[in-house]
């Protein structure tokens, strides 16, 4: 029988601990990020620092599903934060359905905060997970007011990958890339490999990806997405990086699920837009 708990970290964060015959998971208040899931008797899928004290409007936790909205990366305007707000911000927990051990639980940004100076859109947005023995996580927004208004967006996922030098990426055949400002590139060939910093912004991408990885592999698919990020900060970065210890990079990648570039969202008044992903190991 599914269970839904709703609990609080020692330093503070509140979150829901879920338990079913399908996986466990946990999912933070505080960005509506999940932290932690694992379908039942495999390995978790999200990969979390163990440099992170989850300390609340810290940026989010280092690891799992931060939700970067309503932009993604650093915006035009320099002084802005990076990845927007939504990620340091509190969201109300707004439903529940479980049906056959599957659990749904979905998540509102309240508008009261929408930080206005950069967001005086009247728009919603909410994040719906399903949990069962794969996690989609679904970031779905809507223009509430008569004007149109344009977004970039990522479900920021990082994934324990092992051992970076033996990480393959594949399914970015036929892509494009802009990497630390430049480009596009052309991708050559299907797959990627890790021998530096990695921050690539592909657009253009097909809607399945794999990263095979030494503990196995997993897959990440993507729906309205033709954009996704792929991370990994390798050595110097990594010791810039707030909650990550110097070695982390070794053991994670991220590949994030967008709409950046030319694959921004603009919405009419009335319209609505769901920016989906999921994640599986493959057996
Ligand atoms: O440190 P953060 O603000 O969480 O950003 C972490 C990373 O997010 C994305 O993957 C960007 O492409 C990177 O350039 C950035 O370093």
């Amino acid at each position: 029988m599914a269970s839904i708990r709703q609990l609080m970290h020692t330093n503070g964060l509140e979150y829901l601990q879920i338990n079913s015959a399908l996986c466990e998971a946990r999912i933070f208040l505080q960005g509506a990020q999940v932290e932690y899931f694992a379908p039942t008797g495999k390995a978790p899928l999200l990969w979390v620092s163990s440099a992170d004290e989850y300390k609340p409007g810290t940026g989010g936790i280092r690891g799992g599903i931060p939700v970067c909205w309503p932009w993604f990366g650093n915006h035009a305007n320099a002084d802005w934060p990076a990845h927007g707000f939504a990620r340091n911000k509190m969201w109300d927990w707004v439903g529940t359905d479980v049906e056959n051990e599957v659990v749904t639980l979905r998540f509102s940004l309240p508008a009261a905060q929408f930080e206005r100076q950069y967001w005086p859109h009247n728009s919603s947005v909410m994040l719906e997970v399903v949990l069962s023995d794969t996690l989609t996580v679904k970031l779905i927004n809507q223009n509430l007011g008569d004007t149109p208004f344009t977004l970039t967006q990522a479900l920021h996922s990082y994934f324990p990958i092992g051992d970076i030098h033996q990480l393959q990426a594949s399914g970015f055949a036929g892509s494009k890339y802009i990497e630390f400002g430049e480009g596009p590139f052309i991708q050559q060939g299907d797959s990627v490999e890790f021998t530096r910093e990695t921050d690539r912004v592909y657009t253009a991408l097909s809607p399945v990806q794999q990263l095979q990885t030494v503990n196995g592999t997993i897959e990440v698919s993507r729906e309205n997405s033709q954009s996704a990020v792929l991370w990994n900060p390798w050595i110097e970065k990594s010791q810039r990086l707030s909650r990550f210890n110097d070695d982390d990079y070794l053991q994670m990648a991220c590949l994030e699920a967008a709409n950046v570039l030319e694959d921004a969202v603009t919405l009419a008044p009335g319209e609505s837009h769901t920016l989906s992903t999921r994640i599986r190991w493959v057996d």
